[in-house]
């Protein structure tokens, strides 16, 4: 964020030459690391600090996908219980969302049903990717372990009963970040670019009315079809 702030006008230009844009929202509850993720992605660091987010944060990211420029919005929020319920405007025209617990709190996992079934009452069809995050807490050796394998394979069946991709990610040490991040991007710029989804269609037709009234508003003398031309002089 604060990189993007310190140059306003690249990023505005950015934003005039992008090919595209998305918005990509962060879901779960308090502490499982969601703003850790992103700052892990956006500016590979990590701030071992603990300061909640207080309602949301918005972050600006430029993306390559197959040759053009995509700008990602994410959107980042509290998932402190009193913010629990989302206001919709959260969801509005969300193309993906990124949905984390903490491996070491199975309340966090329990959760996710919750989170998931908020996010399909608005968006009720845009892709979705479950992230356990924290896997530095364990060691890793241990979830590869056969019979650790069958207990997360047990444990984190959610992914699964949806159909959702599931990313074992560490904010802390960096693991799968990049990867979960990218493939959030392609997920929701495919969605962006394929989605037969009524509401989007309908937002887009308000978008391009509301355009078309802007553009003939700012174009007042343009030339009206039958208007008669006054001859210019000679
Ligand atoms: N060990 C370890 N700690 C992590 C990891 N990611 C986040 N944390 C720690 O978990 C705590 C919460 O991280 P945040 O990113 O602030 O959590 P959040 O989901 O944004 O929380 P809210 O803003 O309250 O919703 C911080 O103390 C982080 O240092 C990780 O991958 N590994
Ligand atoms: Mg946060």
């Amino acid at each position: 964020m604060a990189r993007d702030r310190a140059k306003p006008c690249e990023l505005d230009q950015e934003k005039y030459d992008a090919d595209d844009n998305v918005k990509i929202i962060c879901l779960g509850d308090s502490a499982v690391g969601k703003s850790k993720l992103m700052e892990r992605f956006l500016m590979d660091g990590f701030q071992p600090q603990q300061l909640s987010t207080y309602a949301l944060t918005l972050y600006k990211h430029t993306a390559m996908v197959d040759g053009k420029t995509v700008l990602v919005d994410f959107w980042d929020t509290a998932g402190q219980e009193r913010f629990q319920s989302m206001h919709a405007s959260y969801y509005h025209k969300a193309h993906a969302c990124i949905m984390v617990f903490d491996v070491q709190r199975k309340i966090t996992y329990k959760n996710l049903s919750t989170w998931y079934t908020e996010l399909r009452e608005f968006r009720p069809e845009i892709p979705c990717v479950v992230v356990a995050n924290k896997i530095d807490d364990r060691p890793v050796s241990c979830l590869l372990s056969t019979a650790d394998m069958k207990m997360t394979q047990k444990s984190f069946n959610f992914a699964r009963k949806f159909s959702l991709p599931l990313y074992f990610v560490s904010a802390a040490d960096g693991t799968n970040v990049v990867k979960l991040f990218n493939d959030a991007i392609r997920l929701a710029v495919s969605y962006k670019q394929n989605s037969r989804d009524f509401m989007d269609e309908v937002l887009q037709e308000l978008e391009n009315i509301n355009l078309k009234q802007e553009e003939e508003e700012e174009m007042p003398d343009k030339e009206q079809p039958g208007r008669i031309q006054s001859p210019s002089p000679s």
